[in-house]
């Protein structure tokens, strides 16, 4: 987990990635001892994220399939929600 915060934090902060959106995966989710949610966050520090990175946190199980589809459906939200803003954005200018 601490490497993934470091890679996580690392990448969102590149200057060409500001903005980009994020969909972090929490797989395994039908196993007793996997982490919650909330323990995710907290390691991940996904709340340290700088404020222009959307991010959405998915919990899923590959096995059944649960929450795969829902993850990507979000992080479709999330692109054309980005899409739309700097289209106007470029608009103004
Ligand atoms: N119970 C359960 N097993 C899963 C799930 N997703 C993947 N696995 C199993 O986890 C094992 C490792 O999967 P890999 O795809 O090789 O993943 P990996 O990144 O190499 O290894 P991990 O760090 O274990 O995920 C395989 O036996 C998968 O079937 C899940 O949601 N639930």
């Amino acid at each position: 987990m601490e490497e993934a915060k470091t890679e996580l934090h690392k990448i969102t902060r590149i200057s060409e990635n500001q903005g980009v959106p994020v969909l972090i995966v929490a797989n395994k989710q039908d196993l007793r001892n996997s982490l919650s949610l909330s323990e995710i966050e907290k390691l991940l520090a996904i709340g340290e994220l700088s404020s222009s990175t959307p991010w959405h946190l998915q919990p899923t199980c590959a096995i059944t399939g649960n929450g795969l589809k829902e993850g990507l459906e979000k992080l479709h939200d999330m692109i054309i929600k980005r899409r739309k803003m700097l289209r106007q954005q470029k608009k103004k200018r």
